[in-house]
């Protein structure tokens, strides 16, 4: 039995020696590339925390201790040495998450997977434990080099000091990337210690000799090196930055030392302070794959060939991202004041072709969604078109910059929102299932759902034209489906897929829907029911042909890939409402929860968005069983809200038509 399966929770590492500690390391290693490479997952940044993790659970008592992970996509390690190493099913329905869950582990704290949250958590915990009279909890924060590019880590450093957070101790992983290297200041400076030549040539050369000695002289080594840290760290005045902070600084550590490492956290332990160790860690450590992928050192892969860290199985179909990636780039170059922003993620959000065709136009801003949006307002006061490329379960963080730097001002700035709806392995904090329901409510902005590649494109097209208002283009994860090209085009845009034999039913698709909604139409006209299905293409503002088609059919059914509540199908119903029509309203889309890791596919069958679910629903309420309580609108008793479990509807015409529209003034 290898010492890993030994381990069964953190205290099975007491009894341990230095060189068994050095084989475990080596045997969490080996096991993370056999199983993240056949469910794939953030395979680089877990190896390079191997040490860490296990100093962290010889010196600390979790969970009586708090342990909290930045991020969180760093925590594999973590959960293998408590108490769970079955990571056959990772990030897949019923198998573990990618990230903390507290539901799998009295361990886990921390289950948001948005980065530089993790110090005030801390901040907050410690001063639980300080205020409850807790003192001897402690609580460590595992922050990379890349969140330290997050605003809010400064605002807690800010807030922490050792009158309230003497049982604080931050570990700074510190790898030198984010995906790609980190940018800024803070990453220079910290690269500064990390390549200061006499840090590296004293470890070498030191490590070297002691090791000649062996045991006896690595012990040996170890004492030495903890005063050539302090000596170091006066050298390189590192201490001075957190200590103006009232933060006292150990390091750098050698965070693949986990002797080292023991002893520095042992040593911020009894400090009774608040205490940052740096820790020099590299990304990937110990599998020459992704040392050697430049990119991003391996920082989430799909399934891989453990020898070789080929892709395996990848479809090869084009994606959404990789669309995005050539049409900016085809914009870029007819419009010279367009330029890119991105949140440290060039690659993941498709600019880096872009970047590659126009260094200077491309801004990496590291971690820093609410700056790179209020920045996009400042380049586009000076006259450029920020291009700002998200996930878009981040840009929940920066509403208030959309709203106020960029909403107020009338800045033509255009988001592009990629991994939007339910995007499937990451679990809850990354489905960017919120992004139509919170920027709808942004005056002036216009919204657009592509439904396919060649949308994309088109609606990219016309929004870096805007330039008065804030521009949105959001679409899912993954490879783009087939063109779904319309039998017309009304006037004010919106794309007409399929006319329904009979005006029973409208289908108002939003996005990707569209195929899903073509298929509800095909399964409604097998029961004799006719269905039209539009795509707005621009949901918000809602087109006024949404509001005609609307008051000519029975039934308007909304589906989007975001959050029903609040959604868009809710803003058409108010949109029809003021308009004076009452045709019901069936508003579908996500719940209002935290939606699980699973397969897109999964989730959208347990939410019931599938065809089938959707057209069984439809020909009940088509066929009279579930036709809403009709009342017409301004018939309502003043205090009456929405009837309770219906949609307010007018009553069905005899026929499936109803009386000719007659717009009200608008
Ligand atoms: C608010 C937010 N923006 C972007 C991301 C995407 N993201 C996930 S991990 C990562 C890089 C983190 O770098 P670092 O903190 O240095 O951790 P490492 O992967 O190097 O261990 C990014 C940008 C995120 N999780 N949260
Ligand atoms: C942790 C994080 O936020 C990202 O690394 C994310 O896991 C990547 O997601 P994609 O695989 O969709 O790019
Ligand atoms: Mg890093």
């Amino acid at each position: 039995m290898s010492l890993l399966e030994q381990i069964r929770g953190p205290r099975d590492l007491d009894a341990l020696s230095t060189e068994e500690l050095e084989v475990l390391a080596a045997e969490v290693r080996a096991f993370l590339v056999a199983e993240v490479s056949k469910t794939g997952g953030h395979l680089g940044p877990n190896l390079g925390v191997v040490e860490t993790t296990i100093a962290i659970h010889r010196v600390f008592d979790s969970p009586r201790d708090a342990i909290v992970f930045d991020t969180g996509h760093q925590s594999y390690v973590h959960k293998m040495l408590t108490g769970r190493q079955d990571f056959s099913m990772l990030r897949q329905k019923g198998g573990l998450a990618g990230y903390p869950q507290r539901s799998e582990s009295p361990h886990d704290v921390v289950e948001s997977s948005h980065a530089s949250s993790s110090l005030s958590w801390a901040d907050g915990i410690s001063r639980a434990f300080e205020m409850t009279g807790q003192t001897d909890r402690h609580v460590v924060a595992v922050v990379g080099d890349g969140a330290l590019t997050g605003g809010m880590t400064w605002e807690a450093l800010n807030n922490i000091s050792d009158d309230n957070s003497r049982n604080l101790v931050i570990i700074v992983n510190d790898n030198g990337r984010s995906y790609a290297p980190t940018i800024g200041g803070m990453a220079r400076y910290l690269n500064g210690v990390r390549t200061a030549s006499k840090y590296q040539q004293l470890h070498q050369s030191s490590r070297r000799l002691f090791d000649h000695l062996g045991a006896p002289g690595r012990a040996l080594y170890r004492g030495a090196r903890g005063g050539l840290h302090g000596f170091l760290s006066r050298l390189t005045n590192n201490a001075a930055l957190y200590a103006n902070l009232d933060i006292k600084y150990v390091g750098p550590i050698d965070g693949h030392d986990v002797r080292a490492m023991e002893e520095a956290l042992r040593q911020a332990k009894d400090y009774a302070a608040p205490v940052i160790v740096h820790a020099i860690t590299e990304k990937g450590r110990g599998y020459e794959p992704a040392l050697a992928d430049v990119a991003d050192q391996f920082h989430a892969v799909g399934q891989i060939d453990p020898e070789t860290g080929e892709p395996i199985g990848s479809s090869g179909a084009p994606s959404w991202t990789g669309v995005f990636a050539d049409e900016i780039v085809v914009q870029a170059e007819n419009d010279p004041t367009i330029v890119g922003i991105t949140a440290a993620m060039l690659r993941p959000t498709g600019l880096h072709k872009f970047a590659e065709r126009f260094p200077s136009r491309v801004l990496d801003v590291g971690i820093a969604e609410q700056h790179a949006v209020t920045s996009a307002a400042g380049l586009a006061f000076g006259g450029l078109h920020p291009v700002v490329a998200l996930y878009a379960t981040f840009v929940n963080r920066a509403f208030d910059q959309i709203l106020m730097d960029v909403g107020l001002h009338q800045a033509g700035v255009t988001f592009v929102l990629d991994r939007a709806g339910v995007t499937g392995p990451d679990g809850a904090s990354h489905h960017g299932m919120w992004d139509l329901a919170i920027l709808q409510v942004v005056p002036r902005i216009r919204l657009a759902a592509p439904r396919d590649a060649e949308r994309l494109r088109e609606e990219l097209a016309e929004a870096v034209r805007v330039t008065d208002a804030p521009t949105v283009i959001r679409f899912p994860k993954g490879s783009v489906g087939p063109e779904l090209v319309a039998l017309r085009r009304t006037g004010d845009g919106v794309d007409v897929l399929r006319e329904g034999e009979s005006k029973d039913v409208l289908i108002v698709a939003v996005g990707t829907m569209a195929t899903i909604a073509l298929d509800v139409a095909e399964l409604l006209a097998e029961q004799g029911i006719g269905c039209t299905v539009v795509d707005p293409r621009w949901v918000v503002p809602v087109p006024w042909s949404i509001i005609e088609l609307s008051d000519a059919h029975r039934i308007v059914v909304t589906i989007e890939d975001g959050v029903r509540v609040g959604g868009i199908g809710t803003r058409i119903r108010q949109d029809l409402r003021e308009a004076g029509v009452d045709t019901a309203v069936t508003e579908l889309g996500l719940p209002d929860e935290f939606l699980e890791h699973a397969t897109r596919e999964q989730i959208l069958e347990r939410v019931g968005l599938t065809p089938t679910q959707i057209a069984e629903d439809l020909v009940a309420q088509v066929r009279g069983n579930k036709i809403p309580i009709a009342r017409p609108v301004d018939s309502r008793p003043a205090s009456a809200g929405p009837s309770s479990s219906h949609p307010d509807a007018a009553a069905p015409s005899a026929d499936t038509g109803s009386t000719p529209f007659h717009p009200a003034s608008r």
